[in-house]
């Protein structure tokens, strides 16, 4: 399909700015609408001034640039361009129709297993891709998820990705709840750049799209030290097939995390995610 926004050069001038759809930890986002050709399209305003010179962040950027520009899937959001002016860095992004999916999830406190099982099975096929073109994402949240009109999800924010292998150092901050044991234990950091990362936080996402709260939720210290036990209950509602999946994913051992091909053909996606049509949506019905 061809992308109207393919332009060498883009400039601020190019597009007409709407309302603000967002704020981040560094930055805001705007909806816009590209002047030529009216297509419609979120930008980035990232401020030069608060991304200190040769700091993380900076270089956080640039790799968000040169990673998301090169991939294409429809579960991940599009980083059509960018460009900047003497104050400002622009990133042009495909707007998501639906805006925040942990916005939906706190609204509905938690989801429903078909619709959980849809997500996890979009999430695999997405992380599937990711990891053969070597790229880690490293941060799976509900915050970083985005909805397309049609409910699809979009992994956004590839702000802590990384190509692998890779012997970056990271800081970390914001909610450790995602974390894998393997980034909370001190000790060799190589653990870091393995993709088996994603699958961990992949279990925790359908631990907290079937729960409506994180898995290790506790104080920061109690979060880690539950974290490095793997220590969690799965509340007696939740389906034994869901309950088997969040088991086989947040494994201590990266090596024996449950592989993403076999997450797609577990049964409890197989259940929700290859009916029929018809039936799936009289399922839907009854809930
Ligand atoms: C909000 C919202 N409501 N609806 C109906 C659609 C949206 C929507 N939001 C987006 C957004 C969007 C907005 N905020 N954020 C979070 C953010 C902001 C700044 C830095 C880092 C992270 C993402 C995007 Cl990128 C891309 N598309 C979006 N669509």
């Amino acid at each position: 399909v061809d992308q109207p926004l393919t332009p060498k050069q883009f400039h601020l001038g190019m597009f007409e700015i709407g309302r603000p759809l967002g704020k981040g930890k560094f930055g805001r986002v705007y909806l816009a609408r590209e002047r030529t050709s009216n297509f419609i399209c979120a930008l980035k305003v990232l401020y030069k001034s608060e991304l200190q010179h040769g700091s993380g962040v900076e270089k956080q950027v640039r790799r968000e640039i040169e990673i998301q520009s090169n991939l294409r899937h429809p579960n991940i959001l599009k980083l059509y361009g960018h460009f900047h002016d003497s104050k400002r860095i622009f990133l042009i992004l495909e707007f998501a129709g639906k805006g925040e999916l942990y916005k939906h999830l706190r609204k509905e406190n938690r989801f429903p297993e078909w619709k959980a099982a849809q997500y996890i099975a979009q999430m695999a096929s997405a992380l599937r891709y990711l990891h053969r073109k070597h790229v880690i994402h490293r941060d799976i949240k509900p915050e970083n998820i985005l909805m397309g009109i049609h409910g699809e999800i979009k992994i956004s924010d590839f702000g802590w990705s990384v190509h692998a292998p890779n012997n970056r150092r990271a800081t970390l901050c914001g909610t450790l709840d995602y974390l894998p044991p393997e980034m909370i234990k001190s000790g060799s950091k190589d653990n870091w750049y393995n993709e088996k990362v994603d699958l961990w936080s992949l279990g925790v996402l359908t631990y907290e799209f079937l729960v409506g709260e994180a898995p290790f939720e506790d104080t920061p210290i109690m979060t880690q030290k539950r974290i490095a036990r793997a220590d969690m209950q799965i509340p007696e509602w939740v389906s034994k097939e869901a309950k088997d999946l969040i088991k086989k994913l947040l494994v201590l051992d990266p090596e024996k995390r449950l592989p993403l091909e076999d997450v797609q053909t577990h049964p409890w996606i197989i259940k929700h995610c290859v009916k029929g049509e018809r039936a799936a949506n009289r399922e839907r019905g009854s809930k």
